[in-house]
């Protein structure tokens, strides 16, 4: 086994668990949270993944977020990974909250000092699921949503976009969509990938939505609050995002709901994790 289990907390029927396992793709010890539905005892169950935003670890979402109810319900299970690696000791690593620690932004770094551990990309797609699939074998490895909060919304958005054919289906509340035109992601893609703006192009949701390909329709959920300072202050930009699908055809499934008065916060989030976990549902059980 090569999780470590630290806590199994009875929830909604099922269990959250605390796990934590050694990572070789970031070269740390790396925590995380797993909800396992009740189905899970009885037969393999489908998975969400959901990606945290900055400052957040594995625990914002499983105790912030309500996820369990939805996902007891539906017989889905939830992955809440953490947002970067931890305690390397890289200089300027623990300088900022939206830079180095709790902000890995889901992509493989490039420019030294982060390009050796930050590989948040090849963690959650690659070395996560294999390991949790062959630690809990409940687990379905055909069957995998993503969702994402913010940061976590722009890694749902582009992972998916990115890895087609891994993902039955994205949403995302409050995403960062076209980090390149943000100031959170000017920082921290100089900070991972230099000054080379075709190389930002490539881990951006409204560059990377321009070049769809997988064939057929793209059935996109998207929350963000009315009242989010950040959506305010032009760091999540999902106007662009609409008005890059719309240039090539892909706005019929795209749903981006304003939600009036919501902020950035879990409250936000909370209020509307059940039509997220439904939104994967229609596809995790297609
Ligand atoms: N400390 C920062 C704000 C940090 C913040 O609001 N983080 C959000 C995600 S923002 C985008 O990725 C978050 O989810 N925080 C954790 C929580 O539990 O709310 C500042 O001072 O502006």
């Amino acid at each position: 086994m090569s999780f470590k289990t630290t806590a199994t907390i009875a929830s909604f029927g099922g269990k959250l668990l605390k796990l934590s396992h050694t990572s070789k793709t970031v070269g740390c010890d790396m925590a995380l949270n797993l909800y396992l539905p009740p189905q899970a005892s009885l037969h393999k169950v489908p998975v969400l993944f959901y990606l945290a935003g900055l400052t957040c670890t594995g625990d914002n979402g499983a105790e912030k977020g309500l996820f369990q109810s939805a996902a007891a319900e539906k017989g889905i299970a939830v992955v809440f990974p953490d947002t970067s690696p931890r305690g390397l000791n890289i200089v300027g690593e623990d300088d900022a909250y939206d830079f180095g620690s709790g902000a890995g932004f889901y992509i493989n770094a490039t420019k030294e000092p982060y390009a050796k551990n930050y590989k948040m990309e090849s963690y959650i797609t690659e070395e996560l699921p294999s390991a949790l699939f062959t630690s809990f074998p409940s687990l379905d490895a055909s069957s995998i949503s993503i969702t994402g909060h913010s940061m976590g919304g722009h890694g749902a958005l582009t992972l998916f976009l990115k890895h087609p054919g891994t993902y039955k289906s994205v949403s995302a509340f409050a995403p960062i969509c076209n980090p390149i035109a943000c100031p959170w992601g000017k920082k921290a893609f100089s900070g991972y990938f230099g000054d080379n703006i075709e190389e930002w192009k490539k881990h951006d949701a409204t560059e990377l939505v321009k070049d769809w390909k997988a064939g057929g329709g793209l059935d996109v959920l998207i929350d963000v609050g009315t009242g989010d300072n950040f959506y305010k202050q032009g760091q999540l930009l999902p106007e662009n995002f609409v008005q890059a699908a719309k240039s090539v055809g892909l706005e019929e499934g795209l749903v981006v709901r304003y939600q009036t008065d919501y902020d950035h916060s879990y409250f936000f989030i909370s209020t509307f994790a059940k039509d997220h976990v439904n939104h994967a549902a229609k596809y995790l059980f297609a």
